[in-house]
């Protein structure tokens, strides 16, 4: 699914209203709707709501809502925000519609601020797309009351005073609603961990926007649904053997980490790889080959940490790094690796680090290689960045710069392709932030390699997989109890 720019959704929005043909208050009232049937499934017609409409068309929708749901005998009121003096037409409009029904209130200055009782859901229909500087005066006051209340706040399209794709400022005034409702395409700004509060959870509406005008639109951002993930996956041939499914090299753990070793081994084996070797420290021979049998081992010499490797050409894919140690053996068994592989490899942890102090190392890097950073990881390898759009764009210069892919990893786990593109993934939940599940994605992506997919779609849908089997891992154990092998345990790649 693709995530537009604001230029573009207002393209969209205008495309479609000329070439369906829809009217534009026709295609407002469509999302009207469309929120309202979302709403009706959420709450009952007991609760009391109170709108606040802006004069745009984020304004109008909230009229359109409030007209609706009055229709469905909520008990409403609706108040307006005299912000400015140009109301848009559609907003106008409905203003008309919904004089038979209600009559609003309206809000020029502080001390027309309503009381509100703690039942009442507030709808946010301020502010939406057409944001053009942070929240001020009497609005910003109205962003204040919603968020100081203890109100349940429902947002439409977008928080009011958040940008759709660019950062704000730590002091501006933002809604922070319980849920967004947005139309048709998730927006830029939902997938940035500084916007959490200003999103809740967020659902998508469908308002039957121009489908064919939407895949013409260039975009590096991208949300991956379901259905791309799906048409990703390849079959298991019936007459396969597992030769076809390749040879995974796992190097990693030390002592003391060899679970993590373990941890990484195991999701490569139950995400389809043919055959696994684990490279591991002596001292982790026996507890491997009796918590792994299915895995072969190579051992290395040292006992604790993993310092020498034989030839490695003849496996299909390598993972390096969960449980690693930064020995300086071990930064030279890393900087030979890299030299020598002739295949994209999978470098997480303390691989990673390793190459943070050696940056000499990051042009040795093989083409299309996978690094999976969480946010502290990624700050070592490519510095501070001041929030969290540049630390997107400079993901996506790091990539094109060294011809690599990068999934930094969170909530919304952003793959950053070589091209620049980026993919948010849409699975996953908080369960999924304890020990060990980082060396589980590891060992689902190099398992991917191994079986042939091409490193972009190994990267996209080994995020969207390992997200997947936390969901499924959380559903079943809660979040709290779940561990990372519940994750492995969870994993189901057809
Ligand atoms: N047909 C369609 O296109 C559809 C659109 N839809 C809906 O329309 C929404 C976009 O509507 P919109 O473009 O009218 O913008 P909106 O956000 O309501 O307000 C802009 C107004 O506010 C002003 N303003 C800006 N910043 C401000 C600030 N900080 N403080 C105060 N004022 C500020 C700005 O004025 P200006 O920048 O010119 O000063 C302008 O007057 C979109 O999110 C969706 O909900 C849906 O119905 C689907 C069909
Ligand atoms: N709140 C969250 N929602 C979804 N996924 C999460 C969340 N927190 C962590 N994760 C996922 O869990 C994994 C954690 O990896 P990492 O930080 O490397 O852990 P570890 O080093 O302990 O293995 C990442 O894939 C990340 O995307
Ligand atoms: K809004």
């Amino acid at each position: 699914m693709k995530i537009l720019n604001v230029g573009q959704i207002r393209d969209l929005d205008a495309f479609t209203i000329e070439n369906e043909p829809v009217s534009s208050v026709n295609l407002m009232e469509r999302a009207a709707q469309a929120f309202c049937w979302w709403f009706c499934n959420q709450f009952v017609n007991t609760r009391p709501v109170t709108v606040f409409c802006g004069q745009g068309n984020n304004g109008g929708d909230g009229l359109a809502i409030a007209r609706i749901l009055s229709q469905k005998c909520y008990d409403v009121r609706v108040y307006i925000i005299e912000h400015t003096a140009n109301t848009s037409a559609d907003f106008s409009e409905n203003l008309k519609r919904l004089s038979d029904h209600l009559t609003p209130f309206q809000i020029r200055k502080e001390t027309d601020l309503p009381d509100l009782s703690e039942k009442t859901i507030c709808i946010d229909a301020l502010l939406g797309s057409g944001l053009s500087r942070p929240a001020e005066g009497i609005m910003a006051k109205v962003i204040g009351l919603l968020n100081t209340s203890r109100n349940k706040v429902v947002s439409v399209d977008i928080a009011s005073g958040l940008f759709i794709d660019k950062s704000n400022q730590e002091t501006d005034p933002i809604i922070q609603p319980l849920f967004t409702i947005t139309f048709q395409l998730p927006k830029l700004a939902f997938f940035m961990p500084q916007n959490a509060v200003f999103v809740g959870e967020w659902r998508i509406v469908d308002i039957g926007l121009d489908t064919v005008h939407l895949l013409q639109q260039h975009t590096p951002y991208y949300y991956t649904d379901s259905a791309h993930a799906e048409s990703i996956i390849r079959p298991r041939n019936k007459f396969s053997h597992k030769g076809t499914f390749g040879h995974a090299l796992i190097i990693a753990g030390s002592y003391g980490k060899i679970g993590a070793a373990i941890l990484a081994g195991k999701a490569c084996l139950r995400s389809g790889v043919g055959l696994l070797t684990l490279h591991i420290p002596e001292c982790g021979y026996e507890i491997a080959q009796i918590s792994l049998p299915e895995a072969m081992v190579s051992v290395d010499v040292d006992r604790k940490f993993n310092t020498a490797l034989g030839s490695v050409s003849s496996y299909s894919s390598i993972g390096i790094g969960p449980g690693l140690g930064q020995e300086d053996a071990t930064a030279q068994m890393l900087a030979k690796l890299l030299t020598e592989a002739r295949l994209p490899l999978v470098i997480d942890a303390d691989a990673l680090n390793i190459i943070s102090q050696h940056n000499d190392l990051l042009d040795k890097i093989p083409a299309k290689s996978i690094l999976t950073p969480h946010p502290k990881e990624f700050q070592r390898l490519a510095g501070e960045t001041a929030n969290d759009f540049d630390r997107l764009e400079t993901g996506r210069k790091f990539a094109q710069k060294y011809n690599i892919i990068i999934c930094l990893k969170g909530a919304h786990t952003a793959v950053i392709l070589p091209n620049g593109d980026v993919h948010f993934n849409s699975t996953g939940n908080a369960g999924m932030a304890t020990g060990g599940t980082g060396d589980v994605l590891t060992g689902i992506i190099t398992s991917l390699l191994a079986q042939g997919y091409p490193p972009e779609h190994a990267a996209i849908l080994g995020v969207y997989e390992h997200g997947l089997a936390g969901d499924r891992a959380a559903s079943r154990k809660g979040q709290s109890a779940m561990i990372a092998s519940d994750v492995i345990e969870n994993l189901k790649i057809d």
